[in-house]
């Protein structure tokens, strides 16, 4: 079957069309609301999930029914690190799958006119030919660690790819490598990398700890993008790329986790050793995207690795780190 949605040509988006960001409060949708209210968009839409359960269908239908939005981005899913993945799969798989096919089917039946899905680098296969191209989609194996999550990701890429070749419907999908800022998730146990060294150095400084223990080997590598980044390339796709393929949203550069360990550490101003649990997983050796077809769209981000951690830094110490005991 051919994608029939070929005579849509992406440009500027209504500013004052009803725009749904699910999943606004966030790390992601934080970014996104804050960087389409600064664009001029004057009719942003958001629901808690205490507000709307998106694992509800009948509730979402009743919702896009209500507010008969035009653009939908879906920020919206369970997320979390590598421990969090591999100790729930059927959760990352059952809840992503519900809601984006619940909040999918509703768009289709509204026809909504532009939906942006996101899905993650953890897509690809484990040992992907570096950096990942956005055609090694389903050309091997899956990372353990992960598998459910991503299954239920590349789901959500096949229903976009289906809604075009169907409906002729300009829907895009953009995936995105690891990402961190301000609104991250910092549990100890839930969260990804980045958060989860931010908040164990800055307590081991304020402690005065002799050292700090990371999870796996610290050899793995990976590529971190800022979510006002992120937001900025979400817009950017909306407004300047059409077609049935996922795109791949990251820098282009990778580091090792130990390398990521020391800038956290220069950050934070801790001077301690580091030492590695190696009964935790490390997950996929490396996982750098190929990010040509988004440079190639006119797109470049804009916040450095070093700069991006010392401004989250800031913004630990002054929303989640002052309210530990
Ligand atoms: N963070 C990362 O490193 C990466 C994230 N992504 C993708 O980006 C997207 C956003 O992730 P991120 O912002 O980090 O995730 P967060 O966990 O920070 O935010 C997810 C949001 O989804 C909402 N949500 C979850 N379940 C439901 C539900 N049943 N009903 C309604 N809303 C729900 C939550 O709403 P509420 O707060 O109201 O409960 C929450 O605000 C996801 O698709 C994720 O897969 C991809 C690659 C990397
Ligand atoms: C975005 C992506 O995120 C997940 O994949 P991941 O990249 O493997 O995620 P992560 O950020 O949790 O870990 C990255 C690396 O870092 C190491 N590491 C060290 N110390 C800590 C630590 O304290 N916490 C965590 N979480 N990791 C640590 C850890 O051992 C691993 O080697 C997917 O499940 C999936 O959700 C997905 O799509």
């Amino acid at each position: 079957m051919t994608d029939t949605s070929t005579d849509f040509t992406a440009g500027p988006l209504d500013r004052d069309a009803p725009t749904y960001i699910a999943g606004h409060r966030g790390l992601v949708g934080s970014s996104l609301w804050r960087h389409f209210e600064s664009e001029g968009f004057s009719n942003l839409i958001g629901r808690t999930s205490s507000e709307l359960d998106l694992k509800n269908r009948d509730a979402v239908f009743e919702f896009f029914r209500d507010t008969e939005p035009q653009v939908v981005v879906l920020a919206a899913a369970k997320v979390g690190g590598i421990l969090a993945n591999s100790t729930y799969p059927v959760d990352f798989l059952s809840e992503n799958l519900q809601i984006q096919v619940n909040v999918l089917d509703a768009a289709l039946e509204q026809r909504v006119s532009r939906v942006l899905f996101l899905g993650s680098s953890c897509i690809y296969p484990k040992y992907a030919e570096q950096p990942i191209r956005e055609d090694s989609l389903l050309t091997g194996l899956l990372e353990p660690t992960n598998d459910a999550y991503a299954i239920a990701k590349i789901a959500g890429i096949l229903q976009i790819q289906s809604v075009r070749r169907q409906y002729g419907l300009p829907w895009i999908s953009a995936m995105p490598t690891n990402l961190y800022g301000p609104g991250d998730n910092f549990s100890p146990e839930g969260s990804h990398v980045l958060p989860a060294l931010i908040r164990r150095y800055d307590e081991a400084a304020t402690a005065g700890a002799e050292s700090v223990t990371n999870w796996g080997t610290g050899s793995p590598r990976r590529e971190f993008l800022h979510v006002d980044d992120m937001a900025s390339a979400c817009l950017h796709l909306l407004e300047h790329f059409d077609g049935p393929q996922q795109v791949n949203v990251g820098t282009g550069e990778d580091q090792t986790i130990e390398e990521i360990a020391t800038i956290v550490a220069d950050a934070v101003g801790y001077e301690g050793r580091i030492e590695w649990d190696t009964t935790k997983p490390d997950g996929t050796p490396r996982k750098l995207l190929d990010v040509s077809t988004l440079r190639g769209s006119g797109w470049e981000p804009t916040v450095g690795l070093r700069d991006g951690i010392r401004t989250t830094v800031q913004w630990y110490r002054q929303n989640v780190g002052h309210l530990r005991e």
